[in-house]
């Protein structure tokens, strides 16, 4: 990426309280290089330029640590290119990471740039998300996805791969309070509370954010 674009990935993770080391941000930026590379071969998003990749896919995902912490272990469902989990997984790697997409060549490439970073704590996985839970029962700290699915769907995957104290985490935008309101009959009959909302902008932008993090009834 260049300068402008490097720089902005360090305010605006400074912005949502998160420090990154300056090996990090090389390493941050070693996997914008490979997704651009990848970009012009397979579609892997629509985002290409240094500014949008450092603030609405590095930044953007790295939110995420507002509320996930490690130590734990982490699933992201439709994970694509490796948003959130691949820069989550550089800056907290104290997390044990699984990600998982339905497609092959977006797993070939998050296989492509674990091996260029060297991340020993992550597995990349090609499955379907509903196939996962024969074997992965109630195995997670924390279920994100980002720009996957409605909530119910999400939930609906997620709950029999989590464990009992773990959280879903959501990755929305601005219509998530009405997001979690249409989805009120679905979680509560799921067994399932929203614990918080974490709401902000996203550094650089108005952009809305919002983080739903849900936890079981229990
Ligand atoms: C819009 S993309 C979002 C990718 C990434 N999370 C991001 O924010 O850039 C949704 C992804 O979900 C994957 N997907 C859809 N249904 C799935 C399922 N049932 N199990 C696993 N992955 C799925 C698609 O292949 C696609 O890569």
């Amino acid at each position: 990426m260049n300068q402008r674009a490097k720089d902005l990935l360090i305010s605006g993770a400074r912005e949502l309280g998160i420090e990154i080391t300056k090996e990090q941000a090389q390493r941050l930026d070693q996997f914008a290089e490979e997704l651009k590379k990848w970009n012009k071969k397979i579609n892997l998003t629509a985002i290409t330029d240094d500014d949008g990749i450092a603030l609405k896919h590095l930044v953007d995902s790295l939110s995420l640590l507002k509320v996930v912490r490690g130590p734990g272990k982490m699933l992201d469902i439709g994970s694509g290119g490796g948003f959130p989990c691949i820069p989550v997984q550089v800056v907290a790697p104290d997390l044990e990471v699984v990600s998982v997409d339905a497609v092959v060549k977006k797993i070939s490439f998050q296989k492509q740039a674990v091996r260029l970073l060297n991340l020993a704590n992550f597995t990349a996985l090609h499955v379907r998300a509903e196939t996962l839970a024969a074997s992965y029962p109630e195995t997670f700290h924390w279920i994100v996805s980002r720009a996957f699915s409605d909530l119910p769907s999400f939930v609906t995957m997620a709950l029999p791969l989590m464990r009992t104290d773990g959280r879903i985490v959501a990755m929305k935008g601005r219509n998530a309070a009405e997001e979690v309101e249409e989805a009120a009959e679905t979680l509560e009959r799921l067994g399932v509370l929203v614990e918080r909302i974490e709401k902000f902008n996203l550094p650089g932008s108005d952009e809305a954010r919002a983080l739903i993090v849900m936890r079981k009834n229990v």
